[in-house]
């Protein structure tokens, strides 16, 4: 069972400049094990290079330089405004929404750049699905919006779609709570009923990344815990990269953590490194409560 300490991380008291560092993350509390990850040994998912992005006339991200591994979590963390939930959109290209956002640079997935005028954008959010803070079930009974990306595919055979529809609830935990009112509207669920569904929603189509950008900031303790370990659940199926204003929640949920600055990759390294012996004095203040 993971600690259920949800709350804002707790502030170091020990500030001075020549102390040890006074981690607020402490990781053995979080019973989490050291899983001795190396990144020179993962499967690469996504990769950026040189990635810019400008709003208008302002650039919120800086030179990014990133590789994904694959079926890992990567979790995204850094103050208010620092890049976090804009590098999470770039990866399926939902920035493309956004007027006058312009990028340059490259981002591959599986080898292939995602800016390609060949990428057929529909594939790629197929390939790469996106969970938001709220959580968005659309007004549809719980079994149609799990189906709805199969029917977008033209598949409509009801064995086929049962089979989905069941295996991709119990996949977000969510089949015994709902197994007897599969055809009630999904809006009749809970916040957190709504989040799982969503995510239901999501793997339902079997996508190879899945985007999560603070998918319980929205939710109760309890239901947070249970994307918590959800996430656990689905991490050796998805590569998942997640946002988080919380990093108690980071070093929980996730094998790799980047920390981002000003729009900046400040430190992108395994999560226990990270957490306990970081490389740059920025995440060191960062994660020591001494900004954010
Ligand atoms: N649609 C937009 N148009 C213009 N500027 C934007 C837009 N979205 C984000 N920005 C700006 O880009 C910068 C990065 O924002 P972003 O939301 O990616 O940061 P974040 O780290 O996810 O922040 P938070 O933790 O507060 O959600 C900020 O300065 C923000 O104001």
């Amino acid at each position: 069972m993971m600690s259920l300490d949800l709350e804002k991380p707790t502030m170091s008291a020990n500030t001075t400049s020549n102390a040890t560092p006074a981690y607020s993350i402490d990781m053995e509390s979080l019973g989490r094990q050291n899983r001795n990850l190396n990144m020179a040994d993962e499967d690469i998912c996504l990769k950026t290079e040189h990635l810019n992005l400008f709003y208008g006339q302002k650039q919120a991200l800086f030179d990014i330089n990133m590789s994904i591994p694959r079926k890992r979590v990567t979790a995204f963390i850094g103050p208010s405004g620092c890049g976090k939930s804009t590098l999470l959109r770039t990866f399926n290209r939902m920035n493309d929404l956004v007027d006058g956002c312009r990028i340059n640079g490259q981002i591959l997935l599986d080898g292939n750049d995602i800016f390609d005028r060949g990428m057929d954008i529909t594939n790629l959010r197929r390939r790469v699905g996106m969970v938001f803070q709220k959580p968005n079930p659309f007004p549809k009974s719980i079994y149609e919006n799990v189906a709805y990306g199969l029917r977008l595919q033209g598949i409509n055979k009801k064995r086929i779609l049962d089979e989905v529809v069941e295996q991709s609830l119990k996949g977000a935990a969510l089949w015994d709570e709902v197994k007897d009112r599969l055809h009630d509207s999904a809006l009749g669920l809970s916040g957190g009923q709504q989040q799982r569904l969503v995510i239901a929603r999501a793997i339902a189509i079997e996508p190879e990344v899945l985007l999560l950008d603070e998918p319980a900031s929205a939710l109760d303790p309890i239901s947070t815990l249970k994307i918590e370990e959800l996430i656990h659940e689905l991490r050796d199926r998805f590569t998942i990269l997640i946002v988080t204003h919380n990093m108690q929640q980071a070093a929980r949920v996730s094998d790799y953590t980047a920390f981002m600055y000003l729009g900046k990759l400040i430190e992108h390294g395994d999560t226990d490194t990270l957490f306990t012996n970081p490389k740059n004095k920025q995440t060191e203040d960062y994660i020591t409560g001494r900004y954010g």
